[in-house]
């Protein structure tokens, strides 16, 4: 790089003194002055070739590579930008072809397009200006004429007019001096450059010569590979420039002020480089191609990427880079037409850098100044195609490395965006010193306005990205999420709403806990122990709402046993109504003895409807049980009962427990999801449901009807069991889920749940067949949504035979009389010890031990309210009439084999006697005369008239008519009448 110095020896010692660093630098770049032996700039007029993209995209990796290994080569320098690497090093951006809508992945694409299609246009212009010029301006004329001084300040004129707009060293200098001030000193140092070179002795002028073409041909390659690679770089990284680029320009003015020790003479130096800078970046690069492209040839393109590839190492590494930035950026600008600029360039640039860039370096820093050239670059493109500026940035961004730095800066100084905005709207594409004075002034209004266009580039981008894109992306939607969503959905769809917790009784005051009485208690019992000789002590005690629990532990070697035989005593000596052992309690190493507390409360239903237990529950079939004894509410799933039995003494709260059971349904699911079978022979517990649209049917109260109701869900069982054969799936969850998939429309089959009040009334009436349908649902209904809910006064074994209780796994006993009633509900001892009134164990399927509760209360205005909601919403919507389902139990009691038969010879005869039908069929009387009353119980015959025959009241199509009628009312579950 001996050029340099000769070259330099033509001006003043005191310049020279005045950019050692640089020069050094320079000497220490073999690469670069191998390169510049090799490739000489081409003399005569000449064109670069457009470079495809393929290989441009070569180019810039190989550049890259260079780049990270100079970089990784550097020591830092500077301590405050190195912090802000390592945040840009901690999140390092990782672009993906996934679509993006933080980053606008399309979108930018296609502003790219657009950009570069604009830049083309812009690059035709820049040639059609360069053809108008004087020869002498052009870039192979420069060694034969020198431009004189107002040629020079022309040029430089139109380079502070293209390079105004962009407005990044500039604002920054505008900001220390003003922006007048900034352009008339510009102008002069200009001059005087252009002095200093006219000074220069004629002899040299063709070494000079020789010289600026060598520097041009140079200092124009990693411009091109700038160009190059503002065009080539991946999508993704535009995409990261349209989101955090544009403050960089903001980042790169502030810390070029900051390391400043003398902020006068930090101006006076900035200013004419600023313009410089600028003007390197102010060059589309989209132009810089088109012009230099065809003179080289690709080859030639390829050996000058590489040679601009060191130049962009030089950037990295230190101020002399920027100067290699600043002078292609200047021969871009220029185009031809340029020379004497890399002088004044030479001698300005690396002096504003190093004002720019402390003297002690950082590694950052050379960041900056890339991000500076190619914001620049994008800015220029906004001067000669204004519109195409904004999305220059995205490109020129593509660059800009240090994000988090950037990003920060953006947080820091939101509002420049604004401003700067409108400020690009208002720029004029043509050249001339009122732009350089506008943007001066628009800088003055705005001190870190460099930002702003790279900014307002953003913003475009972002008001142009479409809206699905601003959604987040990240949120992660379970598959109960869905669910929920989508059963609330269609609820809202279907019109209804639950019930509010309004209708419902508020729970009372909870009482305290009557400390006195549990340590007499304590005591007492203690006492007992001690005066039977058994060694145990009460530890702990539990208040509940209706019992308290104390644990007594014994001492070792005291068999459980022996406590359990004290109960009597105990009651005794407690004066208690009674109570109950529990030992010992599961899991852990006492014995619990259950003393009813002096005063019960009584547990409201909406307490429990009201507890994060039911409301997490997401189950339409989830019902609320009660408090257990340390007060903490129990609901469960009626799904996972799958069946439940309910068993007590009259007045011990089956039946409360049952209304509990049900208004919690409805305080859970729609009338599509749940449908009920109500079968309640007592004829008024379970009559304020009636019209209620979760109902298939009014409320059945004739045995024989609920007889054939049941028949019914057997037959509604076997049929959903079919379509999920045909469905593929195994439970009603999976089938509804399915019928989704499918989006056929067709409504998805609710659960049902078929309650019986009192099952003992039921048995009596039609023991067989009732027992049968239970058995059969029991066994098999669970899968296909169809659940029991079976209560009885009285749990006898004729009632709740071994079959029916083997299929039902879920037991609730409430007070019983017995010991044997206990057993025969729970397996076990222990309810003949209950209190009543909704004192109940728990016994829930799969689990070993009962649990005690106190169930929850609601009485009959509570239920009026919560139904009359219901159904002022819907209307009842029932599938069948209980005289349909009385008359499917005719069909199905009283159906003989030659029933059929019968009937069409009865009609075919017109008449109908025992004698005739036992004669015909070859049957006894008894037979024949059964089928004659079952005859008559159809309608199909008249009474007996004596010896006579009898009339036959219907015809054989009416007959016809009248079986198929029953059969389809015992067909199965409409979807239709959902
Ligand atoms: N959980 C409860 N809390 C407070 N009181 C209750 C509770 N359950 C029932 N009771 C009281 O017990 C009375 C009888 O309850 P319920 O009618 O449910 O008994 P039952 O077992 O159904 O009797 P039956 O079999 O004769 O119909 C209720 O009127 C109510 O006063």
């Amino acid at each position: 790089m001996k050029f340099w110095k000769r070259w330099l020896r033509f001006f003043t010692d005191e310049e020279e003194h005045e950019r050692p660093t640089n020069r050094e630098r320079l000497d220490h770049r073999p690469e670069r002055a191998e390169a510049k032996v090799v490739y000489q700039y081409p003399q005569g007029r000449f064109r670069f070739p457009l470079i495809p993209d393929d290989h441009s995209l070569e180019t810039k990796k190989t550049t890259r590579q260079i780049v990270d290994e100079e970089s990784r080569l550097k020591p830092p320098r500077r301590p405050s930008v190195d912090t802000v690497r390592e945040t840009s090093e901690k999140k390092p951006f990782r672009p993906s072809d996934v679509p993006s809508p933080i980053f606008g992945y399309h979108n930018n694409r296609e502003q790219r397009q657009r950009l570069t299609e604009q830049g083309i246009i812009a690059a035709r212009r820049t040639a059609e200006k360069a053809k108008q010029r004087p020869e002498g301006l052009s870039a192979d004329g420069q060694a034969s004429s020198l431009p004189s001084e107002q040629a020079l300040s022309s040029r430089s004129s139109d380079f502070i007019n293209t390079a105004a707009p962009q407005g990044t060293l500039e604002q920054t200098t505008h900001s220390a001096k003003g922006g007048a001030a900034a352009d008339r000193q510009t102008e002069k140092e200009t001059q005087v450059d252009a002095a200093t070179v006219q000074i220069a002795t004629p002899g040299a002028e063709k070494r000079m010569n020789e010289i600026s073409e060598e520097e041009n041909e140079l200092r124009k390659a990693p411009f091109t590979e700038t160009a190059a690679e503002a065009e080539e770089q991946p999508v993704e990284l535009v995409e990261e420039s349209l989101v955090l680029g544009e403050p960089a320009f903001t980042q790169t003015a502030v810390e070029a002020k900051e390391p400043s020790a003398d902020p006068i003479a930090e101006e006076s130096v900035l200013d004419e480089p600023s313009f410089t800078e600028t003007a390197a970046e102010a060059k589309d690069p989209s132009v810089e191609l088109v012009e230099e492209a065809p003179a080289l040839g690709e080859s030639a393109f390829t050996e000058i990427a590489k040679e601009a590839e060191e130049q962009i190492e030089g950037i990295s590494a230190g101020d002399d880079d920027c100067e290699g930035k600043a002078e292609a950026g200047q021969a871009a600008m220029k185009g031809t037409t340029w020379t004497e600029a890399p002088v004044s360039e030479e001698k300005e640039v690396p002096e504003a850098m190093s004002a720019a860039v402390p003297t002690s370096g950082e590694p950052a820093a050379p960041e900056m100044k890339e991000e500076q050239a190619h914001a620049s670059l994008c800015q220029a493109a906004s001067v000669v195609e204004p519109e195409s500026g904004s999305r220059e940035g995205g490109d020129e961004h593509e660059n800009g490395r240090s994000a988090t730095r950037v990003h920060e800066n953006r947080l820091t100084q939101p509002d420049d965006r604004d401003d700067g905005q409108k400020e690009m709207q208002e720029l004029p594409t043509e050249s001339g010193n009122r732009n350089a004075r506008g943007t001066s002034k628009e800088a003055e209004r705005r001190p870190l306005s460099s930002s702003a266009p790279a900014s307002e580039n953003r913003r475009a981008a972002d008001r142009h990205r479409p809206e699905r894109m601003r959604i987040p992306y990240n949120v992660m939607m379970l598959k109960q999420d869905r669910r929920k969503l989508e059963e609330r959905a269609a609820r809202r769809s279907s019109g209804y709403s639950l019930p509010p917790l309004s209708l419902l009784q508020p729970p009372g005051e909870a009482a305290a806990c009557d400390e006195q009485w549990i340590h007499e208690q304590c005591a007492r019992l203690d006492q007992t122990f001690e005066s039977f000789h058994i060694g145990a002590k009460v530890v702990h005690a539990t208040q509940g709402p209706t019992v308290t629990q104390f644990e007594v532990q014994p001492d070792l070697g005291v068999k459980v046993s022996k406590i359990t035989s004290l109960t009597d005593d105990i009651k005794l000596s407690l004066a208690a109504r009674d109570i109950r052992i529990e030992a010992p309690i599961p899991g852990k190493r006492t014995i619990g003895i259950e003393v009813p507390n002096p005063s019960s409360r009584p547990v409201q239903l909406r307490e429990i409807l009201d507890s994060s237990a039911f409301r997490e529950h997401c189950s339409p079939l989830t019902v609320a049980l009660g408090l257990d004894i340390s007060g903490a509410p129990v609901v469960t799933d009626i799904k996972k009962m799958p069946h439940g039995l309910i068993a007590g003494a009259t007045g011990s709260g089956k039946s409360v427990c049952m209304n509990a059971m049900l208004v919690s349904m409805l305080y859970k699911a729609a009338p599509h999801e749940v449908k009920w079978l109500l079968i309640d022979p007592k004829m008024v517990e379970l009559a304020p449901y009636n019209g209620l649209p979760h109902l298939l049917s009014p409320v059945i109260t004739e045995a024989k009807a609920a007889a054939g109701a049941l028949k019914w869900a057997v037959r509604e069982m076997e049929r959903r069991y079919e379509l999920f054969v045909h469905a593929g799936v195994r439970d009603i969850e999976k089938y509804n889920a399915y019928l989704r998939a499918q989006g056929s429309g067709e409504p998805i089959l609710p659960y049902i749940v078929i309650v019986i009040d009192e099952l003992a009334d039921l048995m009596m009436a039609a023991p067989a067949d009732v027992e049968e349908s239970i058995c059969r649902l029991a066994q098999k209904a669970r899968a296909c949504g169809i659940h029991l809910l079976i209560a009885t006064q009285r749990p006898s074994v004729d009632v709740i035979t071994g079959l029916i209780k083997a299929n039902i796994p879920t037991r609730i006993a409430f007070s019983v009389s017995s010991q044997i009633d206990s057993r025969t509900i729970l397996d076990a001892n222990g309810a003949e010890r209950l209190l009543g009134r909704g004192d109940m164990l728990f016994l829930e399927n799969g689990s070993a031990k009962s649990v005690r509760l106190q169930g929850c209360f609601i009485s009959d205005e509570e239920i009026e309210r919560v139904t009359a909601y219901v159904k002022a919403q819907q209307g009842p919507s029932y599938m069948f009439s209980p005289d349909e389902f009385r008359q499917t139990a005719a069909f199905s009691e009283e159906d003989d084999e030659l029933f059929d038969e019968a009937c069409r010879f009865v009609i075919a005869q017109g008449g109908a006697s025992t004698s005739s039908l036992q004669r015909h069929f070859r049957i006894g009387y008894n037979r024949a005369a059964r089928l004659i009353e079952m005859m008559e119980e159809q309608g199909l015959i008249s009474e007996a008239r004596g010896s006579k025959p009898r009339d036959v009241l219907m015809s054989e199509e009416e007959w016809t008519r009248w079986r198929e009628r029953g059969a389809l009312q015992t067909d199965g579950f409409s979807s239709s009448e959902q």
